[in-house]
């Protein structure tokens, strides 16, 4: 199964006195669809973002398809609350202990779609038990928590391996990279396999939005 490469701008590199205006920046690029929304529960990750009211009033003005990550240790308790405000897709991580099978069966239970994530550090083989419940895989490609930090060449590898699961088993999901995602480290994890190219820094700070999304996702049809 191969998608439609696409990029999807991370919120969390925008202005957040003003993330009306980033999120209206990304919408008014050319070929940007999606939009990558981080929230983060100061435990799982160290550092704090957006709650579902952030979410709703970001939702009121926009069309684009809101891919929420939860980087939350108990994400389950926050699942209606992100789909009520306007998540499409929202995707949790396989380290915390909760009840992951059937917070995934949540998700879609209310409509969206859903990922499974690990952090660079977490062996692939974790993902293994809800591979056949998941409508995207995210492989970090950072340690989550902050935008700006450099990507980490060791999850290629794991890229590759998820790839050939999805090539062999005829799995459907979409493969998303996020952290530290820029032209160069973009592409090459597209060469790996993935589809889905969460970019923030990379993405606010270039010059020409459009060409940034126009490199990552190549011509339709075009293969590297
Ligand atoms: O999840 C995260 C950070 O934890 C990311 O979504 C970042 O927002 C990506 O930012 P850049 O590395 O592209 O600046």
């Amino acid at each position: 199964m191969s998608h439609r490469p696409i990029v999807a701008p991370s919120i969390l590199a925008g202005n957040h006195a003003r993330l009306a205006d980033s999120l209206a920046q990304a919408e008014q690029t050319d070929g940007v669809f999606w939009v990558h929304i981080d929230i983060m529960d100061g435990h799982f990750v160290p550092n704090l973002s957006f709650g579902p009211q952030t979410v709703a009033d970001l939702r009121g003005g926009s069309e684009l398809f809101f891919d929420v990550h939860l980087m939350l240790d108990n994400p389950h308790l926050y699942i209606d609350a992100f789909i009520k405000a306007g998540a499409q897709n929202v995707t949790i991580h396989a380290e915390p202990d909760y009840p992951k099978a059937e917070t995934l069966r949540q998700i879609r239970a209310q409509g969206a779609t859903c990922g499974i994530c690990i952090n660079p550090g977490t062996p692939v083989e974790m993902l293994e038990p809800y591979l056949e419940a998941v409508d995207l895989v995210l492989l970090m490609t950072v340690q989550p928590g902050f935008g700006g930090q450099s990507f980490r060449e060791d999850v290629l590898p794991k890229i590759e391996k998820v790839a050939h699961w999805r090539e062999q088993h005829g799995y459907q999901w979409r493969i998303e990279v996020d952290g530290g995602v820029n032209l160069e480290t973009g592409l090459r994890c597209r060469d790996a396999g993935a589809d889905t190219f969460v970019a923030g820094t990379a993405f606010f700070k270039h010059a020409d939005r459009a060409e940034f999304v126009r490199t990552l996702e190549g011509a339709p049809g075009e293969t590297r």
